[in-house]
């Protein structure tokens, strides 16, 4: 069947590695007129979600995955959103449903998540999966491919790639990072990200996804997600239960969320500074930081990023985006325990008020 004369529900997986820049991207894709009846589902691990809080509310339809990573959980909360999404359309209380688009964890393994669309009889009937974009951040495309795998399959799956943070750099580091795209999966098509725009023509022309495109390992992966299903539902017919998970260890074991909070709101230099304090100790170590922060006398959060240890510019929301005021800081880590976190933060905190005597 050609996916003109498709009458299925087309879903994109937007994937790529932690503060690659999906939500960003997404929230310039949903802003193109194209993409009028989309539906995203967002899924983040952790104790607390952000991002579904900074997409902007240009759909009604945008739904939080919380239960876990999306690739350990595919056929719990992930399969039960979509199936939910199709039936509130049934009932018409979805009115305009022409895409989905699901954001995975930049830890997420897309291969279970592909298997899932293509596989499960309920799902492949009324979805089909149109394609996998994946963003990769030019600015660190060497680390993450060199030491992560799942930076790896997410970049072998895509059939486009898009590579974000080209504002900050060069021509020649620009091509250094598609050539290395292009050396793991030669036949995605590469697009350069703009600020705030989607890549034009990024979704258009993106057939059914065609995992025999992707090359040997792309098929090594679908099919172990395929062995592993096997076994989990013989074992759960054996145990006469469901279980959740399709593999024991899909991750970094040592890679692990942590999630900080605070009640009291902070005044900007006190924060920064602990932040960055932080920042020089753990080093290496942070993968990944992102929160909301209550500002003394700011009506919104001041919204933080970080990509290992480099700071993104913070920006302040006009109005917090849902009824928690507190701090939430989500660090994702290799190797350091919550308890560092805490008291880098405590002592550094500390120290600042006796200086300043707030
Ligand atoms: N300069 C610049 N910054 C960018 C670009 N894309 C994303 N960023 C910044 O990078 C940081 C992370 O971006 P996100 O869109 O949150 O990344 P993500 O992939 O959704 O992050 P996770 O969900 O944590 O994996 C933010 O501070 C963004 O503003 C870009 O093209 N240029």
């Amino acid at each position: 069947m050609n996916s003109e004369n498709d009458a299925r529900i087309p879903v994109t997986l937007l994937t790529g590695f932690l503060g690659s820049g999906k939500t960003t991207l997404l929230n310039a894709m949903l802003r193109a007129p194209e993409m009028a009846g989309c539906a995203v589902l967002i899924n983040e691990v952790g104790a607390i979600g952000i991002d579904h809080l900074l997409v902007e509310q240009v759909t009604e339809d945008v739904v939080l995955l919380e239960s876990g990573c999306l690739c350990c959980t595919v056929r719990g909360e992930f399969s039960r959103s979509l199936r939910d999404l199709f039936m509130r359309r049934l009932r018409g209380e979805v009115k305009d449903l022409r895409r989905v688009v699901i954001e995975t964890t930049g830890l997420a393994d897309p291969a279970p998540v592909a298997h899932m669309l293509m596989r499960d009889f309920f799902l492949a009937e009324r979805f089909r999966l149109d394609g996998i974009v994946t963003t990769v951040d030019a600015r660190n495309v060497a680390w993450q491919l060199g030491q992560h795998e799942e930076a790896v399959r997410q970049v072998a799956m895509a059939d486009r790639v898009v590579l974000t943070k080209c504002d900050l750099l060069d021509e020649e580091e620009l091509a250094d990072g598609e050539a290395r795209v292009r050396r793991l999966n030669p036949l995605a098509s590469q697009w350069r990200s703009r600020p705030g725009a989607m890549p034009e023509g990024l979704l258009t022309g993106m057939a059914l996804y065609d995992p025999a495109s992707k090359g040997e390992d792309v098929l090594r992966w679908l099919s172990e997600t395929a062995a592993a299903e096997q076994t989990r539902l013989r074992t759960a017919s054996a145990f006469g239960r469901r279980t959740a998970s399709v593999s024991a260890v899909r991750h970094d074991e040592r890679v692990e969320t942590h999630v900080l909070r605070f009640t009291e709101p902070f005044t900007w230099p006190v924060f920064s500074d602990a932040l960055d304090f932080i920042l020089s100790l753990a080093g290496e170590r942070i993968l990944r930081i992102k929160g909301l922060v209550a500002i003394a006398g700011e009506p919104g959060p001041r919204v933080v990023h970080g990509v290992r240890q480099e700071r993104y510019p913070s920006f302040s929301l006009p109005a917090w985006p849902d009824e928690d005021r507190d701090t939430r800081l989500v660090f994702i880590v290799r190797d350091v325990p919550l308890e560092a976190l805490e008291l880098g933060f405590k002592l550094r905190t500390e120290a600042a008020s006796e200086t300043t005597g707030e």
